[in-house]
């Protein structure tokens, strides 16, 4: 798989050079491409963002650099190089783009890359997201920062592709690299190969659905706290059972939105008593 990502703040990925991922790029199971958006801009002062038309608080990143960067990473659309490196005003460039504009075929089929915003406006990233794009070649991830990316990035490059704008939750961040660099280890993790020990990739929160059960170690006894009996029992059968009897429990406290519904209590069960 490849991996492109384009930040203002290309150095935030270095992290990614350690650990599993790290390893998976030695071995080429992953290859990664850091981009500046800075670098696809032509002031001097490498402006990324302007004021929002319409007025409101807040930054809005440039279509124009976004463009030129997203461009250098698909394969450029000639008239859209063309327009943008001859035209100087906003309002001219959007006239002339939208005269000559004409889909590119480099996404025509399903087998391009994605192209994906982190966004709070975006899709909920769940584990069943993070193992459909396991399986994709090319995932491009474009930071957004400030009160986000004109709107016309995305329309454009849907029009070419597949876009993806992707959440990881309700809550607010600064920008897309924290969301982008936990959906690269989620993604990345369930590429073949990439976890020495794909069994441990089975039995995990989310993956079959359910909150993963309780685990413990040695010692069997720590600050008075003992380890369940049936898991020094040797009785696999029993200890399966427990487990799956401890995911459910588990879930129905504190995610009973995931309840599998074959899993729910019937509806007029009296509570047993405690
Ligand atoms: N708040 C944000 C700001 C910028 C880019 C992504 C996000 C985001 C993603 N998931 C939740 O929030």
């Amino acid at each position: 798989m490849r991996i492109d990502i384009v930040t203002i703040f290309p150095e935030f990925f270095d992290v990614l050079d350690l650990s599993l991922l790290g390893k998976a790029r030695q071995s080429g199971l992953i290859e990664l491409g850091v981009h500046n958006l800075r670098d696809h801009t032509h002031d001097r002062h490498h402006s990324v963002d302007d004021t929002p038309y319409g007025g409101g608080a807040g930054m809005v990143m440039k279509a124009e650099p976004w463009g030129a960067a997203l461009d250098a990473i698909l394969g450029a659309a000639p008239e859209a190089v063309a327009t943008e490196a001859v035209a100087t005003d906003a309002a001219a460039v959007a006239t002339e783009a939208a005269a000559t504009e004409t889909p590119t075929a480099v996404n025509a089929a399903d087998d391009g890359p994605i192209l994906i915003f982190p966004s709070p406006a975006g899709a909920q990233f769940t584990q069943a997201m993070a193992r459909e794009l396991s399986l994709e070649q090319h995932l491009i991830f474009g930071c957004g920062r400030y009160e986000g990316i004109d709107q016309r990035v995305v329309d454009h490059y849907e029009a070419r592709g597949r876009v993806r704008l992707v959440s990881l939750g309700d809550y607010v961040l600064n920008g897309g690299e924290v969301a982008v660099m936990a959906m690269i280890e989620a993604i990345g993790r369930l590429i073949p190969g990439v976890v020495g020990n794909p069994e441990s990739l089975v039995e995990e929160s989310h993956e079959d659905g359910l909150l993963e059960y309780p685990s413990y170690t040695k010692p069997s006894s720590w600050r008075g706290l003992d380890v369940p009996p049936v898991l020094l029992s040797g009785n696999h059968g029993a200890i399966s059972t427990w487990r799956r009897q401890q995911q459910i429990e588990r879930t129905e406290r504190v995610r009973p939105d995931l309840m599998p519904p074959d899993l729910l209590p019937p509806a007029n069960a009296k509570q047993s008593p405690s």
